[in-house]
C-alpha cells in the first residue's frame, strides 16, 4: 500500500489545510490566535509540480506564498487518538499554500469561503513524497522560501500550535482521512506577493542530514 504513496498528487481525494497555526503569522496578517485548528480545503486540480508553473488567475496581479509541511495519510482514520494518529501517517512533502490574499480579504469580509482565494488550479505546488521514516515527529523540521534568491520564509515545526498528531486526530473526529489524502499543516511567518514571472526556491531540512529543495516559477503571462 505504501509504495503507491509516491504517486500521491494523482490518488489524493482530499487537501485539508490548516490556517492560523503558527502565531506570529497568526499576528503578521492580524489574526487571532486559535484556540481549536483553522480547517479548509483546497481541491486536487490545485496540485502543480515543476517544471510546470504557478498561474496567476487572470484578472488578479498578485499571489501570496505560504510554505508548508504537507502530512501524507497512508491508513484511513476516523475519530483517532493521537497515538493511533502516528500510525495513520505514510510520509510527507514540501507543500506550498499559494494564496489570492486581496480575494481573501475580501470574502473574509464578506464572511464567504475561502475557496477561490485558496483552491484555484495550480494553488498546492508540492515537492515529491519523502516517506515517513526520514521524518521523527519528535524532532523539528525547517521549512523555508525564497523569491528571486531572497529568503522570506524561514520557520520550524516546533512552532506549530497543533502538532501533527493533534491535527489528524482532530480532523479525523469530523472528516474520514483516507490513503493518499494531504494536510497542510499551516505557513510559519514572512509571508509575502510573488507576481508573474518571479522564481520561488523552497525547502525543508530535518533531522538525519534530510535535505529537500524545489524550484518552481510563477507564469510570467
Ligand atoms: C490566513 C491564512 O491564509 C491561513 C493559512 O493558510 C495558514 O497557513 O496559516
Ligand atoms: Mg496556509
Amino acid at each position: 500500500m505504501a509504495g503507491t504513496l509516491k504517486n500521491f498528487r494523482s490518488i489524493c481525494k482530499k487537501i485539508i489545510c490548516i490556517g492560523r497555526n503558527y502565531s506570529e503569522h497568526a499576528s503578521e496578517l492580524g489574526n487571532t490566535v486559535p484556540t481549536k485548528p483553522m480547517i479548509f480545503m483546497k481541491p486536487p486540480s490545485a496540485f502543480v509540480a515543476p517544471p510546470n508553473e504557478i498561474q496567476i488567475p487572470s484578472e488578479w496581479d498578485e499571489l501570496h506564498h505560504e510554505v508548508e509541511l504537507g502530512v501524507i495519510i497512508d491508513q484511513q482514520c476516523r475519530n483517532v487518538s493521537k497515538e493511533q494518529a502516528e500510525k495513520s501517517i505514510g510520509g510527507y512533502c514540501l507543500a506550498l499554500d499559494m494564496t489570492g490574499r486581496k480575494i481573501q480579504d475580501q470574502l473574509k469580509k464578506q464572511g464567504h469561503p475561502w475557496l477561490l482565494a485558496k483552491g484555484f488550479d495550480t494553488s498546492c505546488p508540492c515537492g515529491d513524497f519523502i516517506d515517513k521514516n526520514q521524518i521523527s515527529l519528535s524532532s523539528s523540521v525547517n521549512i523555508w522560501l525564497s523569491v528571486n534568491g531572497k529568503m522570506r520564509q524561514n520557520g520550524h515545526t516546533r512552532d506549530m500550535i497543533f502538532s501533527v498528531p493533534d491535527l489528524i486526530a482532530y480532523i479525523s473526529k469530523y472528516i474520514t482521512l483516507e490513503h493518499g489524502d494531504l494536510i497542510l499543516t499551516g505557513t510559519p511567518a514572512g509571508v509575502g506577493a510573488v507576481k508573474r514571472g518571479d522564481q520561488i526556491e523552497a525547502g525543508l531540512n530535518g533531522d538525519n542530514n534530510l535535505k529537500y529543495a524545489m524550484k518552481i516559477n510563477v507564469a510570467s503571462k
